[in-house]
């Protein structure tokens, strides 16, 4: 179980990313967090993670985090394999170990072929892979995802969606999971999170239960999920802009329409 208690970030300069989360994942839950820009999404994951730390709370339950970021930042003058095996290279264990736990790595995402090829010799979609087996060999208890695929095109993200679902069933890793597709979180999580910004908060988690590949389109309990939680964000967003625009503009009021996410490969 990972454990979030009274989390508060604060940064200098005075903005409260984050205040008073509680938030408890049981062990091998797949959970996704949405919200506007700027609501305290990656700043909540890095602190799941550790790697920041809170102003006030704490974390417990990550004994080994394993992080991908949207960009894959390989080194460019590493193959991908030299890649994948730097960060166990650097824990001390010897060469022949790291190699062979990195080349299984390999095969996990589907990138063995491409261990001799430098980043720049790969498409996004296999940059990401390679970022993903580089988090997979450090073996961790959990998987942190800020946005991995948002830079992809819909083919390769759905590609990348199921590939990502079929190895957290295949571990049974927990896997905390950032995006601002609705449609990606619900499609993919067990559990999705909304946050609201200003203070970073959550203001809704919903439990999903339904079986998996899912078609947001033809289920009509997942989409009554969806619309809440679109009309939920919307509501939220409006709020914000109407806080951050001069005084006295008035802003429609929020929709709510089905298909209305851009971006989403689902
Ligand atoms: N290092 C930092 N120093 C100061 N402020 C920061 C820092 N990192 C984040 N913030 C602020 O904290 C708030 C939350 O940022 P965060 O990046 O966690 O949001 P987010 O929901 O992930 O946003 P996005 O969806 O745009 O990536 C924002 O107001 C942001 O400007």
């Amino acid at each position: 179980m990972i454990e979030a208690r009274t989390l508060t970030r604060t940064f200098p300069g005075g903005t409260v990313a984050l205040e008073g989360i509680e938030l408890r994942i049981p062990e091998g839950q797949f959970v996704s967090l949405v919200g506007p820009s700027g609501c305290g999404k990656s700043t909540l994951l890095s602190l799941l993670a550790g790697l920041d730390t809170p102003s006030s709370g704490s974390v417990v339950g990550v004994e080994r985090a394993g992080v991908v970021f949207q960009e894959a930042a390989l080194y460019p003058w590493k193959t991908v394999l030299q890649n994948v095996m730097f960060g166990l290279e650097l824990s001390g264990l010897p060469k022949a170990e790291c190699q062979a736990k990195s080349e299984a790595a390999l095969r996990t995402v589907h990138l063995a072929r491409f261990a001799k090829a430098y980043p720049h010799e790969l498409s996004g979609g296999m940059r990401q892979r390679a970022a993903i087996a580089r988090a997979l060999v450090l073996e961790p208890n959990a998987l942190f995802l800020d946005e991995p695929f948002g830079a992809l095109d819909a083919q390769t993200r759905s590609l990348l969606q199921t590939e990502l679902l079929t190895l957290w069933e295949r571990t049974q890793l927990s896997v905390v999971f950032v995006t601002h597709s609705l449609e990606e979180a619900i499609a993919l999580s067990d559990r999705v999170i909304l946050m609201a910004s200003r203070p970073g908060r959550i203001i809704a988690d919903v439990l999903i239960d339904a079986p998996r590949p899912r078609e947001l389109r033809r289920d009509l309990t997942l989409g009554a999920i969806h619309d809440r939680l679109l009309a939920q964000l919307s509501a939220e967003v409006t709020r914000v802009a109407a806080e951050e625009y001069d005084s006295g503009w008035a802003l429609p009021p929020p929709r709510v329409r089905e298909g209305e996410e851009a971006g989403s490969g689902i």
